[in-house]
């Protein structure tokens, strides 16, 4: 059956084919002569005189797999933990009649996933370089499955989504079940479709029909005096209702939010720090999607300067080509010396690939000159949209209950990613505020500046700590942090004072404070509507706004232990989505 007309076995080419991008290599030394089914082959299973397998992992190996599955009666495919390069071809039963197992875990494939097999029972394709969304997937009889370590987006949805998250952890942007909702806070801006976020803000605080303000709100109950006893016991009553179930909620999600996180140990298997890095010279690291960065044209490039802020100075940069970058140019005086540990943690936060983060491109130590190299997003930060501009205090546009909730869950998200990122020691953000939440072209939330103030030297900032409050007036914190500007205000209470100190000994728990702060100032803000006051707390309702301000009291414990864990804030937040 093996044989064709010319005397050479049918399985022959596909196997020749794949071995030539090969040549040298030790795996598929025994590939020769004219019978692959001779039982010499290593690696080659047959069955009826034709090839029904090919196992070899971790060989060494490098080129493409469309060879392999051009192999007529194929059944598993098992090339793990190699350096194969280039794209899947699509998979169907015209391609593919056999296939039951494709193991290509851990090389470097690109392109779409599109496999369309009926009887697939094992798909695992994580640690590669796929991109796109999972459309194209049709594989109703997988059992195991792990798209996990890609560069995959859209939504996750219909069968797929009964696998656990750890089958999807760790992508460009997947979302919906197992992993948080698709949120995309472009659409909270504005509903019209094609609408660009800007104008649809600015339609919403021309007096949009979104722009409206919930009458129970709590912060317009205070705003307005909190002159009715009635409805403060009732508020008070619903808090702490709320509180017992998220209490209880926090208790049972504990569990499942442990074994949500646990791909992260495969990640042990593999070390891929010094991946994706090259230096363009002159001391500029180059991290993925920067490549095209030179630190000359860096430094032609004209400049416009965004904002001061206590680690350094932050610039708008369009490059010769027309590239614009943000470029982060560091105190000197909060970073002095060469630093072997932030530079390994540069280069790590170099590798945060997220919807919800915004991406390092670059980073330049030399002579001194520590320049941080990001995308340019386009839609200013939170701290703008609450307060104007990157001070404090009012002026800000009119941010309605859909918007708020979008930025605060991708955010969430973001961090969430930092936190969950396979690294030892597990990353901790260190200044969680709203001008390091910035919103993309699409008006989603983005999270930036990972993990740098850590690195900060002891300097004390000028801004005055703001008083701490009983933790009942969770009013009072939100705001105090609103007005404080720097860190301080969102900086948890069991940090040393000074922006240095306190960024060095942050942790995860720390940064769970301060996006509790966040979270508790955006929801009580005070500028839904005109942008210059008159009520806030949004249209979330009554009881939807008090169960974003328990989750905000709930993250603002006062006892680091206490607090949840950023994908249980998620978690809750999804409650509200
Ligand atoms: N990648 C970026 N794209 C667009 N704007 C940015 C980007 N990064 C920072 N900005 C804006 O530049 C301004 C200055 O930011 P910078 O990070 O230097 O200071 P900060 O966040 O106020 O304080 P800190 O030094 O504590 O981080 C802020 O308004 C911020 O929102």
């Amino acid at each position: 059956e093996a044989e064709v007309a010319n005397g050479g076995h049918q399985d022959l080419p596909p196997l020749l084919s794949f071995k030539s991008y090969n040549p040298a290599a030790a795996a598929l030394e025994s590939w020769v002569g004219g019978d692959p089914c001779s039982g010499a082959w290593i690696g080659v299973r047959c069955s009826r005189g034709r090839v029904v397998g090919v196992f070899l992992d971790n060989a060494s190996l490098v080129g493409g797999v469309a060879p392999l599955l051009g192999l007529a009666r194929l059944g598993v495919l098992a090339v793990r933990r190699n350096s194969l390069s280039g794209r899947l071809p699509p998979l169907d039963n015209s391609t593919s009649p056999r296939l039951r197992h494709l193991l290509v875990s851990h090389n470097q494939l690109t392109g779409g996933l599109r496999v369309s097999l009926p009887s697939l029972v094992t798909l695992t394709a994580e640690h590669n370089g796929f991109h796109g969304d999972l459309r194209a997937l049709s594989i109703p009889m997988v059992r195991s499955f792990n798209v996990s370590r890609n560069m995959l987006d859209g939504e996750i949805s219909g069968d797929l989504s009964r696998f656990p998250s750890s089958s999807f952890g760790g992508n460009l942007g997947l979302c919906g079940l197992p992993l948080p909702r698709c949120v995309h806070a472009y659409n909270a801006l504005g509903d019209s479709v094609g609408q660009s976020p800007s104008a649809a803000m600015e339609e919403a605080s021309s007096g949009g029909s979104n722009g409206g303000l919930s009458k129970l709100s709590v912060t317009a109950l205070m705003a307005t005096g909190i002159g009715n006893a009635a409805l403060m016991v009732i508020s008070v009553a619903i808090s702490v209702a709320m509180f017992v179930y998220m209490r209880r909620k926090l208790r049972s999600w504990k569990g499942a939010s442990d074994a949500a996180l646990s791909f992260e140990e495969e990640d042990k298997v593999r070390n891929r720090e010094e991946k994706g890095q090259k230096s363009n010279g002159g001391g500029l690291v180059c991290f993925d999607g920067g490549e095209e960065l030179r630190l000359e044209s860096l430094l032609k490039a004209s400049a416009e300067v965004l904002g001061k802020g206590v680690s350094g100075s932050t610039y708008k940069a369009v490059l010769e080509d027309g590239i614009v970058v943000a470029v982060k140019r560091l105190s000197a005086l909060q970073f002095p010396g060469r630093s072997k540990a932030f530079d390994r943690h540069m280069r790590l936060a170099g590798r945060l690939r997220h919807r919800h983060v915004v991406s390092l491109r670059g980073y330049c130590n030399s002579n001194g000159e520590r320049l941080l190299v990001y995308d340019y997003l386009p839609n200013g930060s939170l701290q703008s949209l609450l307060h104007g501009s990157n001070g404090g205090g009012g002026g800000g546009r009119s941010l309605d209950w859909a918007a708020r909730k979008a930025i605060l869950f991708g955010a969430a998200q973001g961090l969430n990613y930092i936190h969950t990122f396979p690294a030892r020691p597990a990353l901790v953000h260190a200044n969680v505020k709203p001008s390091n939440i910035l919103l993309d072209e699409h008006g989603a939330a983005c999270v930036s500046e990972c993990g740098v103030m850590r690195y900060a030297a002891n300097i004390q900032q000028s801004i005055p700590q703001p008083p701490r409050c009983p933790p009942g007036l969770f009013l009072d914190r939100a705001a105090a942090a609103a007005g404080g500007g720097g860190w301080h205000g969102y900086a948890a209470p069991e940090l040393a004072s000074g922006a240095g100190a306190a960024g060095a000994s942050a942790t995860q728990e720390s940064d769970v404070y301060s996006f509790g702060m966040v979270l508790l100032e955006v929801v009580t803000a005070d500028n839904a509507g005109d942008g210059n006051g008159g009520g806030g707390g949004g249209d979330g309702g009554e009881d939807e706004t008090m169960g974003w301000v328990k989750i905000g009291m709930l993250c603002t414990a006062e006892a680091p232990e206490e607090r949840p864990r950023m994908a249980q804030v998620l978690a809750m937040m999804g409650e509200f989505m």
